[in-house]
Order: structure tokens, then sequence, then C-alpha cells
């Protein structure tokens, strides 16, 4: 029985590292992405010594991680079946939701009459509403937004309506529920994915964003992979922003992190504290601080710093677990979009229970993951093709 086979599954999501460009990018303006290859090209290497033996290498050509000739892990890479490219679109695909329309992105800026009506709901003025980068927007707009106390609207390729307030013009609680009322307000035909609150600290010239970001989320659809498990009595426990792309729908347990090390800290924690149930975790710095600032260097050293920490969790790991690495949606940092780009995802499983070298060739959808877990765990689900059974030893 598959189910006594398998206790615990830890999937470690790296945002943003997608391993190259889908057959529908140029739908997505995203020819040529392939953000592993590139941050590889562009450092002309990169060392990622532990990740190159489960199987990484074998997946794609990635300058400085050659194939090994006996993968540790099973290898392969998914193609995203949903339209989009966004986090809440890739994970809740892993989780077996399959969208049949995209989440509304708006390339020109929100209508009037939603920002007449945002704007009447608030008590106050706006500013922005236009498609940008979050740094670059502050920058722009910080000295106004505090002299006049108006909060800076803007979005991006993604399905995102973001606020950007200084905390110390716009107090957090008030920017969040500035979040509240837009996320009350965007729904049915201007539903978009995430509303997000973007604070910042500073002076004009050196605005910071702080961590008190927050999203809010569309609740997801059931039948998903969390909810079914949640249901068959198994504890789901989200690290990162897992919590919040689900709108803490099927998850028992979360906490945030600060940083992607913290993200393996606390994943380390919740593997050391429960011999059962599902942890998924959101590792973002790779999509947040390097792939939307096109940082090559930055995102390189970050995958590295990850490599460097895979031993510890591997060494954390039960005779009763599988370890899934995968990835939502690429961002390549090298091309000149500072968006994300529409990418395969990278896919290692590895554990006592799975068979090593096993080549899992293309996936057509991320909820492979939905119906492969649900497998592992006796919980069949029916949206994706599972590989247990290619697998499982
Ligand atoms: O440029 P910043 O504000 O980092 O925004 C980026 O972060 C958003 C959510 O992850 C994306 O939609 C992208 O716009
Ligand atoms: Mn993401
Ligand atoms: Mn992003």
């Amino acid at each position: 029985m598959l189910e006594k086979k398998i206790k615990r599954v830890t999937v470690i999501i790296l945002d943003s590292v997608g391993v190259g460009e889908l057959p529908d990018a140029a739908d997505y303006g995203d020819t040529g992405s392939n953000t592993l290859a590139n941050v590889a090209k562009a450092v002309k290497g990169l060392k990622l010594p532990n990740l190159g033996q489960l199987g990484l290498g074998n997946i794609l050509d990635v300058e400085g991680v050659p194939p090994v000739p006996q993968p540790r892990a099973a290898y392969g890479k998914m193609a995203e079946t949903s339209p989009g490219k966004d986090t809440t679109t890739g994970h809740w695909e892993m989780a077996g939701i399959i969208l049949e329309k995209p989440f509304r992105t708006y390339p020109q800026g929100f209508p009037r009459e939603l920002i007449e009506e945002f704007e009447k709901r608030i008590g106050r003025k706006s500013l922005g509403n236009v498609v940008a980068s979050g740094t670059q927007i502050i920058e722009e707009l910080g000295r106004e937004h505090m002299s006049t106390g108006r909060p800076i609207v803007y979005t991006s390729a993604d399905s995102v309506f973001q606020i950007a307030a200084h905390e110390e013009v716009i107090p957090l609680e008030e920017l969040y529920r500035m979040c509240q009322i837009a996320r009350e307000m965007l729904v049915d035909e201007h539903q978009v994915g995430r509303v997000i609150a973007r604070p910042f600290l500073g002076q004009p010239g050196s605005f910071k964003r702080t961590s008190n970001r927050h999203d809010y989320a569309v609740t997801p659809p059931v039948p998903n992979l969390l909810v079914s498990l949640q249901e068959a009595g198994i504890k789901t426990m989200g690290v990162g922003k897992i919590y919040d792309i689900f709108a803490g729908q099927g998850v028992s347990e979360k906490v945030t992190t600060r940083d992607n090390m913290d993200g393996v800290d606390q994943t380390l924690r919740f593997m050391r504290t429960n011999p059962e149930g599902l942890i998924m975790a959101n590792l973002v710095e790779y999509d947040s601080l390097y792939g939307h600032r096109n940082d090559a260097r930055g995102y390189a050293n970050a995958l590295e710093d990850f490599d460097r920490r895979l031993p510890e969790i591997l060494a954390a790991m039960l005779p009763q677990e599988v370890l899934l690495i995968t990835a939502d949606h690429g961002c390549d940092p090298t091309t000149p979009s500072t968006d994300h780009s529409r990418e395969y995802v990278p896919l290692l499983v590895f554990g006592a229970p799975v068979k090593g070298g096993v080549n899992l060739g293309i996936r057509s959808s991320f909820a492979d993951v939905a119906a492969t877990l649900g497998d592992f765990f006796g919980v069949p689900f029916k949206t994706g093709t599972s590989f247990a059974p290619k697998i499982l030893l």
C-alpha cells in the first residue's frame, strides 16, 4: 500500500526558477526565456553540486551543472496548463486547480471608474495607476505620496493590484484596510489574482520596502490537494507565502519567512517536529529580489546558497519521506523584461521510497504534482497524471 510507505512529503518551490520557454511562450512575449540556463550563462557557470547530484543538469543544459550518470532523484520538467505565469496560477495548478480563464491583467492600468470607486471607499485620492516596477514607482511618486498622503496604486504584467505606501505616512493597519477594500472590489469581471500591500520606509532617493508586505489572494476553488489532504486528516504546513497564496484554505499551520535562508530554517523546523504530513515551502527571493530586478549575479548567488543548504535538508529526511523540488513560473533576469516568463519548471523527486535516475520526461501539467502527492498519501486526486507508479520502489 502506497500510503504505508510515505508519511511525509516536503515540497520546496524555488519561486521563478523556470527551465526554458513553453511552446506558447511567444503569446506571453517570452520567447528565449530560460531563467536557470540564462542565469548560469550570465555568471559563466553555476556551482550547484548538490542539485547537480540530484539530477538538475539532466533536465536541461546548465553551465557549470553537468548531467550526472546516476541522478539521485527522479527528474523531469513540467508545463503549465493554465493560462498565465503568475505565482497563484502556478501554485494552484500544483494543487490540482487548472484555470480556464486567466486572472485579469491591466496593461493600461485599472479603469477610471474602478479607481474612483476605490478612492471613494478608502476616503482619499490615489497616485499612479500604471504598470510599473515596484522599486521604480516609489522613487518616482514617493515624494508626492509623502506630501499628499495618497497611496500609490500600480500593477505589472501579473494579475496584481499593488498598493505602495510609506509606513510613516499611511500606518500599516490603514494600508491593510485599503487592500481589503480593493480585494472586495476586485471580483467577478475584475478578478485579479492578488491585491498586495507594499509598505516602504526611508527618504526620497533611498526608499526601502519593508517585510510587512501582505498578499490578499482569491479564495481557491475546491477540490484542491491541500483541502483534500486536510479533510483526510493529513496535516498541511505552509512555509513563506504558501498560506497567502491559498488564502489560508487547506493550510493547517503556517510560518512566514524573512528570507530564503529563513525559509530553509523554517522548513527544517517543520521537518524536525512533524513526522507526518505535507510541508510546502516557497522561497521567494529568486523572484522578488533578483528575477524582477534583472540581477543575474544575485540570482546565481541565491541558487548557490540554497544548494549549500540542501545536504541539511536531505539529512533531515525520514525513511518514509519524499522531497520534491520545483518552481511556479520563470522570471529570467537576463531578458529586458522585469516580469515573469512563461516557462517549464524543474521537477526533482527524491527520497528513500523513490527510484533515483528515473526520467519523468516532460509532464503536461503542474497538476501531476497533485495527482502524485494524492497517491503518496492515499488520497486519490483526479486532476493531473500521477507519476507515483513510475518512481515508487
Ligand atoms: O516590481 P514589484 O513591486 O516587486 O512587483 C512584482 O511583484 C509582484 C508580485 O510578486 C509582481 O506582480 C511584480 O509586479
Ligand atoms: Mn512566483
Ligand atoms: Mn513575481
